[in-house]
């Protein structure tokens, strides 16, 4: 199969699909792959490394999308990119398409044959390619909150840890999944007050026993977000419902009855955010103050850290697009239903249905595409 791999544009995201490592496990298995001439620069890896692996680097964007049957990218592809969409096109990236109707329609009018690593499942229904990023992500909304917590930028001048005789932040995460469980982590190792809600018994079970009791816990509703966000120094939004948009979970008044200066990290921004009204920002611009409180919401936040996160990303990611490239698409799904669990967009149809009903759209089963 001939691969594709272009320099992603979105702001500042500086991860890359491939890895030289996966230019050699390609191409060992007869594969051609080209990538867009310094792709992977912002990962720290040279054109030299990939030419060396058995890559052939290409000057521009369009012959990368045109020469590829199949590209592997991270981000979803933004307008200037939709040009390239064709019958057929194998697209294997992140999509997150509940919250890019635009993006879903193009794909779908284009039929492009659009796997969303979002959406793939394990044998245990897991999301084994947002898992990574998710721990990036998880890991990173702590630091950001403690950045914009200091007072040069507008926050409030908690030091989440606090110090003897001065009581620490609060750190209220909702969402207690992989980007909560890893915030959790970083926030207790500062010495944060971390209380982790989520709609789950069973997992605020396990998060209490694999926390030692370090953690409050407490069952996700309206009535106790409101109760702690309102008390917290810093809230980070962490819900998913995977594939479909993110619930609105923390009000415009909850807002209003912070502290100013307090800090929420929205990381489900990716699906639509969990914080009523909020759009996505870039890592040039990464805030807004509401009420006197900063909303911090980049959608790609883990192409900060893009050298650990291409790598942590395209250790998952390979083997998929070892599959898909070794058996096609058709037989990789066939093999394995997790991988199927990938495809949002078919044949022009629909075929994930959170993301149909996000729009009202029709959804079609992919058995009866495929
Ligand atoms: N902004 C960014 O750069 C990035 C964003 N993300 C996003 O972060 C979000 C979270 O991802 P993961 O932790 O991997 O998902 P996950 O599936 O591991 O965890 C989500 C948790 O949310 C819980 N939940 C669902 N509805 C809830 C509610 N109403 N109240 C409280 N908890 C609720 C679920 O029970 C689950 O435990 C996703 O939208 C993901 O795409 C991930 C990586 C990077
Ligand atoms: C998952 C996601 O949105 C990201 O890694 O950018």
């Amino acid at each position: 199969m001939i691969i594709g791999v272009p320099k992603e544009i979105k702001n500042n995201e500086n991860r890359v699909g491939i890895t030289p490592a996966g230019v050699e496990a390609l191409v060992s298995r007869g594969h051609k792959v080209y990538i867009e001439k310094d792709a992977g620069l912002g990962s720290g890896i040279s054109n030299e490394e990939y030419i060396n692996a058995g890559a052939e680097i290409l000057n521009n964007a369009a012959d990368v999308w045109n020469k590829a049957e199949m590209v592997i990218k991270v981000k979803e592809p933004l307008p200037s990119e939709y040009q390239y969409f064709r019958p057929g096109l194998i697209l294997f990236t992140y999509l997150h398409l509940a919250a890019e109707e635009k993006l879903t329609k193009a794909l779908a009018e284009k039929e492009v044959v659009a796997i969303a690593y979002e959406t793939v499942e394990d044998e245990e229904g897991r999301l084994p390619l947002l898992t990574p990023m998710s721990e990036v992500a998880g890991r990173l909304s702590i630091q950001m909150g403690a950045n914009w917590l200091t007072k040069y930028n507008g926050g409030s001048g908690v030091l989440l840890g606090g110090v003897p005789g001065v009581e620490p932040g609060k750190v209220v995460i909702i969402g207690g999944g992989v980007v909560g469980v890893n915030a959790a982590k970083m926030a207790l190792g500062l010495g944060a007050d971390v209380t982790i809600l989520d709609i789950n018994p069973e997992r605020l079970r396990y998060l209490d026993d694999i926390f030692h009791g370090n953690v409050k816990t407490v069952i996700s509703n309206k009535y106790n977000i409101a109760r702690l966000v309102k008390e917290a120094d810093l809230v980070v939004g962490a819900v998913l419902i995977p594939g479909a948009k993110a619930p609105s979970l923390i009000t415009d008044e909850m807002i209003k009855s912070m502290k100013p200066g307090s800090v929420i990290v929205d990381v489900a921004i990716d699906q639509g955010g969990c914080v009523e009204g909020i759009t996505p920002t870039t890592h040039e611009n990464p805030v807004n103050v509401r009420h006197g409180v900063i909303l911090y919401s980049v959608a790609n936040m883990p192409g900060s850290v893009a050298r650990t996160s291409t790598f942590a990303l395209t250790s998952c990611t390979l083997p998929y697009a070892i599959k898909l490239a070794d058996l096609g698409y058709k037989k990789a799904m066939e093999l394995d239903p997790g991988l199927a669990k990938g495809m949002n967009v078919y044949k022009g149809k629909v075929c994930y249905k959170a993301v149909a009903d996000a729009f009202g759209m029709e959804y079609t089963p992919l058995e009866e595409l495929l």
